[in-house]
């Protein structure tokens, strides 16, 4: 007789599905209120320069837009934008009626800072959830407008069932758009949370002992698939364009996805949720200017 090794494969937190399934409802919702309030929940999408990646990440958001019934206005800028002028365009849509959004798409050119423009964004139009009133209220655990990778990572976990009051959770990258909001969201929810960053001295032990794994170091295969604890959620936020042209994430997914109870595959996990959580913002955001909570 011939004993097996357990080799079960992990669930798949199948971001696409979610996001198709959320942004149904969103479209739902954004056309009840568009019939309630005579028009659409509008968001501004801002570009700087000519980066193709970036070009194609905002032509999905307006694409999102479209199908969720929300308004979209693109200002596409070229590279040489003065930061002056970025301001200047910044305010009136602050002050625009139509526009319950602002995004600036990141990174921006060297010679723009992007805290200052962030910072510049009316924090009721924020609907990435970067500008540090938003930030600051998911500290206080009164989140208002939240950052859409970590929230859509929440959205996500939620879908496993699992409770995450006193589960330990392992961050990997303390950025201010994933890593950090992502600490604040799960000491919310109630986990344990332990965030790893380049000065980490030794990231496998920390991935051993984690129940809950979010990887957003933006490098490639970081995370070791033999790391990681039988039975774990791993939630890969990265996102890598590889030599065959496919796309990869922080985690070794085959070999992961043997340990794993959990796993998001990339493409179809956490990118299509953050597109999701946009929407989700503009349409909270329109709610609020309205006075319609
Ligand atoms: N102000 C600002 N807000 C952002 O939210 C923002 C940004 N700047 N700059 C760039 C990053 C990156 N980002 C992604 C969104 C969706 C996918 C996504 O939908 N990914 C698909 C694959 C898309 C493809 O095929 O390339 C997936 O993972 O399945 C990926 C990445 C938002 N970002
Ligand atoms: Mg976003």
């Amino acid at each position: 007789m011939r004993i097996l090794m357990s080799t079960s494969n992990a669930n798949i937190l199948d971001g696409k599905a979610l996001s198709d399934r959320m942004r149904g409802e969103l479209g739902e919702e954004a056309s009840l209120l568009t019939k309630k309030h005579g028009r659409a929940p509008g968001l501004a999408v801002i570009i700087v320069g000519n980066d193709p990646a970036s070009h194609v990440y905002v032509k999905n958001k307006k694409l999102g837009c479209e199908k969720a019934g929300i308004r979209s206005f693109s200002h596409e800028l070229p590279a040489d934008t003065t930061q002056q002028h970025l301001l200047g365009l910044i305010s009136e849509l602050n002050h625009d009626p139509k526009v319950d959004g602002i995004l600036v798409q990141l990174p921006v050119p060297a010679h723009i800072n992007p805290e200052t423009i962030i910072e510049a964004i009316d924090p009721g139009k924020d609907v990435d959830g970067f500008h540090p009133y938003n930030v600051g209220r998911l500290a206080a655990r009164q989140p208002a407008l939240r950052s859409c990778t970590p929230y859509g990572c929440m959205k996500l976990l939620a879908e496993t069932g699992i409770d995450l009051h006193g589960k330990e959770c392992v961050i990997v990258g303390a950025s201010n758009i994933v890593g950090r909001p992502m600490a604040l969201e799960l000491l919310l929810a109630g986990a344990t949370v332990t965030v790893c960053h380049r000065f980490t001295r030794n990231l496998q032990q920390h991935i051993e002992r984690a129940e809950i794994i979010i990887a957003a170091a933006g490098k490639r295969g970081l995370i070791k698939g033999e790391w990681i604890r039988e039975g774990a959620i791993v939630v890969d936020v990265g996102i890598h364009r590889i030599e065959d042209g496919s796309l990869t994430g922080d985690v070794e997914f085959a070999t992961a996805s043997k340990r794993a109870g959990w796993i998001t595959p990339v493409p179809g996990g956490v990118g299509p949720m953050t597109i999701t959580m946009l929407l989700a913002n503009t349409i909270q955001a329109f709610k609020a200017h309205l006075g319609d909570e």
